[in-house]
């Protein structure tokens, strides 16, 4: 299947998860597009990663959506690029693709799940299909995972502080995307 995963990370931790995701994914041969935002002040780099993402994203079957939690909300960099997509949006090409999420943030109850939300509010606008992570396998009821939300990671503001356990998480997350988008579950 064509999968997407966009993401903004600022100081790895977002990074660390995407990565998971995507190795497993291209691993189980998926065609695997990757795309780190950047900060908004980069706006030439910004220019050039946006037109080549949101290609990607139009192409894609599967999104995964990676962002820090920044105040409860997605941060900035993800914002700004959300907003560019109006254009796919009014063309109807963001419709029906399965789309989950995960996040980072500094503290346990630093708005993991709003997090997560602020990114669903998006994608109910475009009729996207929400894949929540759910808690459905042994790997996601460790103890540092359990959020049924999206898959998160708490990184005590170190940067690349991502336990094995998470990208387990991040495993089971491909896996279960997949297996929903493709039919078998
Ligand atoms: C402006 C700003 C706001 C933030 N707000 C929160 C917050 O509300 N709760 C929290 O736990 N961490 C917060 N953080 C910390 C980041 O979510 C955290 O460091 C995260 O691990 C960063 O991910 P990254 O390493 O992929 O950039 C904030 C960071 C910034 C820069």
């Amino acid at each position: 299947m064509k999968i997407a995963i966009i993401y903004h990370s600022f100081t790895g931790n977002v990074h660390q998860l995407a990565r998971a995701g995507a190795d497993h994914a291209e691993a189980l041969g998926h065609d695997v597009a990757v795309h780190r935002l950047c900060e908004i002040d980069e706006l030439d780099r910004a220019t050039e990663i946006h037109k080549v993402a949101l290609a990607d994203l139009a192409d894609a079957d599967i999104v995964l959506w990676g962002t820090p939690g920044r105040y409860g909300s997605m941060s900035a960099p993800m914002k700004y690029f959300i907003d560019q997509t109006l254009d796919l949006h009014m063309a109807g090409q963001l419709a029906n693709k399965f789309m989950t999420t995960f996040v980072s943030t500094a503290t346990n109850h630093g708005g993991q799940e709003s997090t997560v939300l602020s990114l669903n509010n998006v994608f109910y606008h475009w009729g996207a299909v929400i894949v929540p992570a759910g808690v459905t396998r042994p790997e996601q009821l460790t103890p540092l995972n359990q959020n049924p939300y999206g898959i998160s990671s708490v990184s005590g503001r170190q940067p690349d502080n991502v336990p094995e356990e998470n990208r387990v998480a991040m495993r089971y997350l491909v896996d279960r995307i997949v297996s929903i988008a493709g039919g078998t579950r």
